[in-house]
């Protein structure tokens, strides 16, 4: 087993997607062959601290500063929308990067945090979450369309109406009329681990509430049930633009709280600017 002892980390959450951040920026604290058991433990919500993931500050020299992802089950992501925020708060408060806008180089390309201080403390976090696809073969997906939208997935005993977009990472978008009666640990993983998606996908189940207004519960990829999932969230503001079901100011409710999103469109795709918090739950070291 991956011994830990000694190590130093901060426990955050964004709206209640939480994790262990470790600060990797002058040099690696967990050998690179052993991050995927040190996350499997740390995330580990009886054996070890919990989190959703675990968040790492690495340095960059395209960027002010470098970010990655792990999932509880020891997978690397392309990105994480509600860590980012929280990558920026830890950044900022540890005089990491000392600047309100900063560019992070992410596995899904450079993104940029803007911070808004209230007396001095970093409040909210506005991220460009970058462009959007929507192209099968890049979700990817196995389907015999260029884009999945609005399309038809048949899981276990039911049928859903489907949207596929990838913002760094993949997700799927199922648009249903009542999103608490949707029996989530049964479909979402089921979905999550689908035949047509080879690389897995994140799972979100919406409610329109109005034009500017939505609901949603997520299934992640590598982590299950999640009170709030910020790619997820931006998905599913890129998802309801693209079908109309959305403006493209859009607010939306999460298990763990509310995020807002701006849609953009740049060279022919969607993008988004995300706007929400990231809090600092404690600092330890592991005895
Ligand atoms: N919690 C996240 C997404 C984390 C990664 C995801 N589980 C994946 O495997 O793609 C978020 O806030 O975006």
């Amino acid at each position: 087993m991956v011994d830990l002892k000694g190590l130093k980390f901060s426990k955050m959450h964004g709206i209640g997607n939480d994790f262990p951040i470790i600060d990797e920026s002058s040099g690696e604290v967990i050998p690179e062959a052993d991050k995927a058991e040190a996350c499997r433990i740390l995330c580990h919500r009886h054996f070890g601290v919990g989190g959703d993931g675990v968040l790492f500050v690495v340095p960059s020299e395209v960027a002010d500063i470098g970010y990655r992802m792990f999932n509880p089950d020891g997978s690397e992501a392309e990105m994480c929308g509600n860590g980012i925020r929280c990558f920026g708060d830890f950044v900022y408060r540890n005089k990491i990067v000392e600047k309100e806008t900063m560019t992070v180089e992410t596995k899904s390309g450079i993104k940029t945090i803007e911070i808004t201080l209230e007396d001095g403390e970093p409040i909210l976090f506005k991220v460009n979450m970058g462009k959007s696809t929507f192209k099968s073969e890049e979700i990817p997906m196995i389907a015999d369309s260029e884009e999945f939208v609005d399309g038809e997935i048949e899981v276990i005993d039911t049928s859903f109406k489907a949207s596929c977009v990838n913002v760094g990472n993949p997700h799927v978008i199922l648009f249903v009329d009542d999103v608490d009666a949707i029996d989530i640990d049964k479909y979402g993983p089921a979905i999550e681990c689908h035949e047509i998606f080879p690389e897995k996908i994140n799972v979100h189940f919406v409610e329109v509430i109005s034009k500017n207004e939505g609901k949603m519960r997520t299934w992640e990829r590598g982590a299950g049930v999640t009170l709030a999932c910020g790619t997820g969230a931006t998905s599913t503001a890129l998802a309801g633009v693209k079908l109309a079901h959305f403006d493209k100011e859009i607010l939306l409710h999460l298990p763990g709280g509310d995020l807002e999103f701006e849609v953009y469109e740049e060279e022919g795709k969607l993008g988004a600017y995300m706007k929400g918090p990231a809090t600092l739950v404690f600092n330890a070291e592991i005895q």
